[in-house]
């Protein structure tokens, strides 16, 4: 069985046909004979390889009435990904041999987007002492990449053994980076909006302090660091001087973080609050600079359900964070590619390439070439659509683009040969 999607562009640039079977890309080139395969129209669109996200939260186990392996990987391939990193911040935690397997063992039997798991970095999240990293990295999940997302890794002996615990095996821990103390109570970002309407404020500093002492360990022990959800203008320049000064440091931008700021938190919709919080215009200028000049390394959606109580609610009382798999690439393309500072060439790159590489995936991430792995994504940039979270893939409706028309969408997605998505549709 093979399948034929005609007419689309290559990132953006040639046009052309791409024959895929038996999982594989088996043929690239023009006006292709469909022959015995089921043809699928990709006229204008732009095929990208399937996209890469290093930070999902798909809840289970324990949150199933937020979202599931299955939900969640649905609202993968109807988002164009191909792969998630399942964080780890699970009841119970993905702390775990067994625990990192069994989510494995879920993502693999929804078929939808391959689903490595994200293994704590501390017990239950707790801070206290290292979870047992090399027997999650040993198991059948094999994981590389370590986080207590949710919580930060505050206490500086502790993150330094971990950082030199993963060393060993090219490991990576990715940084919640959020210094607890001077977060305490926060519930948006500390600025003029928070003043003004008298919610407590989480500083810029908060976040900041910790990147730039995580730098300087990752440094000292000369181990790989992740910097999740970047926020602030003044974490890019800590993160681009570490990397002149050759510091292993990676670091990820969330599609909200470069299109939504803090006035929004005037409404006093709890769908506008996440951590790190929703930051200042030119909080969002440096991200896409950084961006734009590779400083930040990738786009990271932090796709976040919550049940609608724990949004639907006052402020203070509602949860953190937001859904982000199914209107990344539309974001993007919106904030990134439409103002020049990105080609689709660079989407690849921060949104499939890179996320892999960092990852330490070998089939995932790779070029639209014959004999590559089909994990494909088609895009229309030419066919504008209103999000509308009840409409989604993912079980919660926490969208904080509701409403909001994006350019274009996601129209196809191919995991390993299995078409995911096709003309919008996630396949059943
Ligand atoms: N981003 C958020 O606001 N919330 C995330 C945790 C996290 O990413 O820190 C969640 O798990 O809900
Ligand atoms: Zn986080
Ligand atoms: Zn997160």
């Amino acid at each position: 069985m093979s399948t034929l999607f005609t007419g689309a562009s290559i990132l953006g640039t040639e046009t052309a046909d791409i024959r895929i079977a038996d999982g594989l890309i088996t043929e690239i080139g023009t006006a292709l004979e469909p022959g015995d395969s089921t043809v699928v129209d990709a006229t204008g669109m732009i095929a990208l390889p399937g996209l890469v996200d290093l930070h999902t939260h798909l809840r289970q186990p324990g949150r199933e009435d937020a979202e599931t392996v299955l939900s969640g990987t649905r609202a993968a391939a109807a988002g164009g990904f191909t792969a998630v990193h399942a964080m780890a911040n699970t009841t119970p935690v993905q702390d775990t041999a067994g625990v990192v397997e069994q989510v494995a063992k879920l993502g693999a039997k929804a078929g939808y987007a391959y689903v490595q798991p994200v293994g704590a970095v501390t017990v239950g999240l707790a801070g206290e002492r290292l979870a047992e990293l090399e027997a999650m990295h040993e198991s059948r999940a094999n994981v590389t990449m370590f986080s207590d997302d949710g919580q930060c890794v505050s206490d500086p002996v502790l993150m330094r053994r971990a950082l030199e615990y993963v060393r060993s095996f090219g490991g990576i821990i990715a940084q919640h980076a959020q210094e607890p103390r001077l977060t305490e109570g926060a519930q948006m970002h500390e600025g003029n909006v928070s003043a003004e309407i008298g919610l407590a404020g989480w500083p810029a500093v908060a976040e900041e302090s910790i990147i730039a002492r995580d730098c300087l360990l990752a440094q000292h022990v000369g181990s790989r660091l992740h910097i999740l959800h970047v926020s602030t203008k003044g974490s890019v320049e800590l993160i681009r001087w570490a990397k002149a000064q050759g510091i292993k440091v990676t670091a990820e931008a969330t599609p909200h973080h470069i299109s939504l700021d803090h006035a929004l938190a005037r409404s006093y919709d709890p769908r506008y609050k996440v951590n790190p919080p929703l930051r200042t215009a030119a909080d969002i200028e440096a991200l896409k600079a950084g961006l734009a000049d590779g400083t930040i390394d990738t786009i990271g959606t932090d796709h976040a359900p919550h049940p609608t109580e724990a949004k639907d609610c006052e402020w203070a009382a509602g949860a953190f964070g937001m859904t982000g798999l199914e209107t990344a690439l539309a974001v993007v393309h919106k904030e990134l590619v439409e103002p020049g500072l990105l080609d689709w060439a660079d989407v690849a790159r921060v949104m499939s390439t890179k996320p892999a590489e960092i990852s330490g995936m070998t089939d995932q991430g790779q070029p639209i070439d014959v004999g590559q792995p089909a994990n494909l994504c088609f895009y229309d940039p030419e066919s504008p659509a209103t999000v509308s979270g009840r409409h989604q893939e993912t079980k919660s409706s926490n969208t904080p683009y509701e409403g909001m028309t994006l350019p274009g969408r996601v129209m196809h997605t191919v995991f390993r040969g299995r078409v995911t998505c096709l003309g919008g549709k996630v396949a059943e």
